[in-house]
């Protein structure tokens, strides 16, 4: 596939693995990143199920289990800090602690994946798709930076507010189903002296919690209110997000105090809690993958699990469609569609929000659990021995 060049827009899970695999497959990628970098930032993320398979192809299972959240356990309080419960054999983030599933820090996937990838491909940072036009001879791009390029196939990677989609499918509001809450994620001094342990709180209208982090050197503060209309704000803003976040989150817990170091956090991180639904998820030679495509919301747990087997997916489908863009499009639907329906129907369970006792937390792992098992890879040969493609 070499002489197939194949545009990624976005450096994220979805976007790094995309470029992992197409590369493999012999494909000719290019990655146009908006940030200066693969961007670092966010709170425990999980590889859970499939995706897991997918790391083991990609040869990064031993890395990832190197990067383990290190969590002895976590407890849940309400809103005067009363304790509802302990325990060390789960985490609220990242489920059983002694079972397979991996819990690591988002920052950490990026750089391992970025890693995977090396120098393989063409990044384009500080950069971003400005317009799209397609015929038979290919989609040619035209960068904010003002460059001209022309290329066979366009990913649209670029997460939940994604430009590839807007451009070419129509407005986000189109496509967004919001779930009436709000986050915002940053790091912290360890204010709270944890050791290895998350707590977190439930509360009506406000909910979150800390997660102490790199050998308890800092936490990450995980804080989010409700909102049952959407709310218009600039999502490059971040001082705005900031204020946005300071002003909803009453007097709950030790939320006061936790935000008083979100003014000086590196990598703050807003969003609201939306699902991504979409009717068709390729339109010509650009296709959509990951939060771009089928964002299932922090609160389905899946993200980046979804990225990650829909990357795999999506490069495996047009390998072996050999060069048939709509037969491999279309074989990437087909494939993925119900899973990415059974993953994202986990944040809207009812009782998602309410694991006030042990048992209600061991139910909602063992539905994750089997979910996230939902789909058995196929075999796309022919890709590369990671051995030999990874440096
Ligand atoms: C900084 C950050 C922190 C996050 N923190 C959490 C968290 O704490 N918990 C959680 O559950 N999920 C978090 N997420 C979302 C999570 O990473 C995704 O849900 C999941 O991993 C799927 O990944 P994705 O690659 O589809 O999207 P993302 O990880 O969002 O990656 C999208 C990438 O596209 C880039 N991009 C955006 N617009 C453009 C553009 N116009 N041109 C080029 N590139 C563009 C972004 O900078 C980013 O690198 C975070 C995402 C980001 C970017």
């Amino acid at each position: 596939m070499r002489n197939t060049p194949v545009l990624i827009s976005g450096a994220g899970i979805a976007g790094l693995a995309q470029a992992y695999w197409l590369d493999r497959y012999g494909f000719d990628v290019t990655v146009v990143e908006r940030a200066a970098e693969p961007r670092p930032g966010g709170q425990a993320i999980d590889v859970r199920g499939t995706a897991l398979d997918v790391a083991e192809r990609m040869g990064i299972v031993a890395d990832l289990r190197r990067l383990k959240t290190d969590m002895r356990g976590s407890s849940l309080v309400d809103g005067t800090g009363k304790e509802l419960y302990s325990s060390t054999e789960r985490t609220l983030t990242g489920g059983v602690l002694d079972g397979p599933d991996v819990e690591l820090m988002r920052d950490d996937l990026v750089v391992l994946l970025r890693e995977a990838v090396g120098d393989r491909v063409e990044y384009l940072f500080n950069d971003s798709i400005a317009a799209i036009a397609q015929d038979e001879e290919g989609a040619h791009v035209t960068f904010e930076s003002g460059a001209a390029r022309s290329y066979d196939l366009v990913v649209g990677a670029d997460g939940l507010h994604s430009n590839v989609r807007r451009l070419v499918f129509g407005p986000e509001t189109d496509f967004i189903r919001h779930l009436g809450m709000y986050i915002g994620v940053y790091t912290a001094p360890n204010f709270l002296g944890l050791d290895r342990w998350q707590t977190f709180c439930m509360e009506d209208g406000v909910g979150g919690g800390v997660m102490s982090a790199r050998g308890n050197a800092e936490v990450r503060v995980y804080v989010g209110f409700a909102s049952e209309e959407p709310l218009d704000y600039d999502y490059q803003d971040i001082e705005a997000q900031k204020r946005l976040l300071a002003d909803n989150v009453g007097d709950v817990w030790i939320f006061p105090t936790a935000l008083k170091y979100v003014w000086d956090a590196p990598d703050f991180y807003f969003d609201a809690m939306v699902q991504i639904h979409m009717g068709r998820w390729s339109r010509g030679r650009v296709v959509l993958l990951g939060d771009a495509g089928y964002c299932g919301s922090p609160m389905s747990g899946q993200g980046t699990s979804m990225a990650l087997v829909g990357a795999y997916v999506l490069a495996g489908e047009l390998a072996a469609a050999g060069g048939d863009h709509e037969a491999g499009f279309a074989a990437y639907e087909a494939e993925l569609r119900d899973f990415v329906a059974q993953n994202q129907a986990l944040a809207l369970v009812d009782d998602r929000d309410r694991l006030e006792t042990a048992g209600d937390a061991d139910d909602a792992i063992a539905r994750l659990t089997e979910v996230a098992r939902s789909l058995t890879l196929k075999d796309y040969a022919p890709a590369g021995d990671p051995a030999n493609v990874r440096r």
